[in-house]
């Protein structure tokens, strides 16, 4: 095995480092004299994540959240830096170009994904004892016909569809949408996944139903031993799933993680400025103090020419001169990382004006 991806279970599960995705896209056909352009969809991105642990990633809209995601789990290769499973390179093992005792396959397995419409990923024609039936195949694992409706029926009604024999034989479309996502999420659990990427799983479940599906989801993560991923534009909603899983917070802006930290301290003592701004646009959590957003534009800069220096600078309400001129690394605060000249008392930062609009 080579020492560079020696990887052994003391490992986090996943480790990011310094990873990025940039998409070129190409101009359409018609667009003559049209120009390639790049998406800085993710920027310089790390962290791990440990065994029955929680990762939510918050931001606006085209943020990365998603494709950040996905390049967790090796559906979307990265352009730069390292993803690691058990401190495996997860592209070296794809490739070929590592001599670690696992595969592909064998790392595929273990991420899971579960989306926002489970219905697009549940073939419709068929029973949900066939759809179930289908990752127990696949994980060899050597049960008989009787033994895997047996394990099915039991996560079944372990899902809280009772009686499992009552659903078993029913197709997606008879399935209520809070139905259907728990089947994604046993269907998914049922391949021993180390982790799960929950991309706005709760999202289109009706208000009443979200807590009760994180709870499910937080319920298994104790039996099963999985980690979530837990995508979310709703800042109240990754706190609750965060918090109970205990697990961190991540705040992506334009790419890049401003901030990373407990759901608490996020919640009750961010110290990123954008933090601060997904915090006053959450209702939810009650802080909304009246006035004025903390923020000085509301529109989003492009991530194909994202600002220069700390990308939130042309919008951030503490912006200085240095700001513009260069990039925060990341600072500890505790348990959280920012990155923020506001973290440095001697920054050169405090000496340099403020931006004017
Ligand atoms: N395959 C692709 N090709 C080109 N650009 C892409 C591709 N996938 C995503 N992007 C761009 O990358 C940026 C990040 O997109 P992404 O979907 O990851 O953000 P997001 O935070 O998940 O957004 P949303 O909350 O709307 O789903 C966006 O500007 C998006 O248009």
């Amino acid at each position: 095995m080579s020492s560079n991806d020696a990887g052994t279970d003391s490992e986090p599960v996943l480790s990011l480092s310094d990873v990025e995705v940039h998409f070129e896209n190409r101009p359409g056909l018609l667009d003559f004299g049209g120009e390639t352009q790049t998406v800085r969809a993710v920027d310089g991105v790390s962290f791990d994540l440990e065994e029955r642990d929680v990762l939510s990633l918050v931001g606006e809209s085209g943020c990365g959240k998603t494709t950040l995601g996905k390049t967790s789990i090796g559906l979307q290769r990265p352009t730069g830096g390292t993803v690691k499973y058990r401190g495996h390179d997860i592209w070296k093992v794809r490739d070929g170009e590592s001599d670690a005792d696992i595969t592909w396959d064998e790392i595929r397995q273990s991420l899971q994904i579960i989306h926002q419409d489970p219905g697009s990923s549940l073939n419709p024609n068929r029973r949900l004892i066939s759809i179930l039936s289908e990752p127990l195949r696949l994980t060899g694992a050597d049960l008989s016909r009787g033994e895997r409706r047996e394990r099915i029926y039991g996560l079944l009604e372990h899902v809280g569809m009772t009686p499992a024999s009552d659903f078993a034989d029913r197709y997606p479309h008879e399935l209520s949408g809070g139905e259907k996502q728990r089947v994604a999420l046993c269907r998914a659990l049922l391949m021993n996944p180390d982790v799960i990427l929950a991309d706005e799983a709760i999202s289109a479940l009706d208000v009443s139903l979200r807590v009760e599906m994180m709870d499910l989801m937080l319920d298994l993560q104790e039996e099963f031993d999985t980690s979530y991923v837990f995508i979310s534009h709703d800042l109240s909603n990754a706190r609750y799933f965060t918090q109970h899983g205990d697990g961190k917070i991540g705040v992506m802006y334009l790419g890049e993680l401003a901030e990373i930290g407990p759901a608490e301290d996020m919640v009750n003592d961010p110290h990123h400025p954008y933090t601060n701004v997904l915090r006053w646009a959450t209702p939810d959590l009650s802080l909304r103090e009246a006035g004025e957003p903390p923020m000085r534009k509301i529109d989003i800069p492009d991530p194909v020419n994202p600002p220069s220096g700390c990308r939130f600078h042309t919008r951030c309400p503490e912006a200085r001169e240095a700001c513009r001129q260069e990039s925060p690394p990341d600072y500890q605060h505790n348990g959280q990382r920012v990155a923020c000249f506001r973290e440095d008392d001697d920054h050169e930062y405090w000496d340099s004006p403020e931006l004017a609009d």
